[in-house]
């Protein structure tokens, strides 16, 4: 569309007509347009610089269809609703078990890129050492709600799901992987497993009683507060990254949230 005229004055036979460009000009004078100007490229700025405070938000906005598919998926929703097939249950603990012996390592491989990169002005390294502890928990934890559930670990054979994702975990774990786009990727792993269980322990839910420490073990305050900690870590370090980094962070979020929608399906006999 070309620009719209102005009709403006008429002197005599002769009348004349401004671009609408130039009757801004002509109206609020040359420097207010400018003024205009640097207003909205302020407002831009300021934008950009909220979202990049919060990265993790934006995102989770951009994405919200992976991220909500990764921790509404239809076996968490059968939890919640009491519906859970116990088969597909066990399924879930064993390979799980399994994925979590190979999650300890790639913590360990965050861990000593955070040595190697942080500042630690967040106090990153303590953070990361509660949930290296938390894991140890947690390996306990599987050995015991396995031999609960008659679910003998020793025979569990990997499916294809749960070793693409840990040879992701193991890619990420290369010293050419930066330490911000493996903290990003660490923090959303445990983020879906927080927001997933917490969902089923909300009020209203229909969580059978036998999964509620299930629930418990993710859903609960402290695991939400450490998932806390952890994005903090990784929006104060997307802040100061460089373009290549945070994009390299953004797809490896987006890795995460399709492993983890792919461990789900494995529950009900995926591959
Ligand atoms: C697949 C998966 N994702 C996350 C978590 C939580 N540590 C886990 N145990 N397993």
């Amino acid at each position: 569309m070309g620009p719209t005229f102005y009709f403006i004055k008429s002197i005599g036979t002769h009348s004349i007509s401004f671009s609408s460009k130039l009757y801004k000009q002509v109206r609020f004078g040359r420097s207010n347009n400018r003024e205009q100007r640097k207003e909205k490229m302020q407002a831009k700025k300021t934008r950009e610089e909220v979202e990049k405070i919060n990265m993790i938000d934006t995102w989770l906005k951009k994405h919200s269809l992976i991220y909500v598919g990764a921790t509404r998926h239809p076996f968490i929703l059968s939890i919640r609703d009491g519906t859970v097939n116990l088969t597909s249950f066990k399924t879930w603990l064993g390979q799980d078990y399994i994925f979590v012996r190979a999650f300890v390592s790639f913590v360990a491989s965050v861990l000593i890129k955070a040595w190697k990169e942080s500042d630690d002005s967040g106090g990153d390294m303590e953070v990361l050492l509660g949930g290296m502890a938390a894991l140890n928990d947690e390996i306990q934890w599987f050995k015991n709600e396995a031999s609960k559930w008659g679910v003998q670990l020793s025979d569990i054979v990997p499916q294809k799901a749960n070793k693409d994702y840990c040879r992701f975990l193991e890619s990420l774990m290369s010293s050419e992987v930066k330490y911000t786009v493996a903290i990003t990727a660490f923090w959303a792993i445990e983020a879906v497993y927080q927001q997933s269980f917490a969902h089923c322990l909300e009020d209203g839910t229909n969580t059978p009683s036998d999964l509620q420490v299930t629930c418990q073990r993710w859903g609960n305050d402290g695991f939400g507060q450490y998932c806390h900690s952890l994005k903090q870590i990784v929006n104060r370090r997307l802040a100061k990254a460089l373009d290549d980094e945070i994009k390299k962070a953004e797809v490896a979020l987006l890795d995460v949230l399709e492993h983890e929608v792919e461990f789900w399906n494995m529950s009900d006999g995926g591959a």
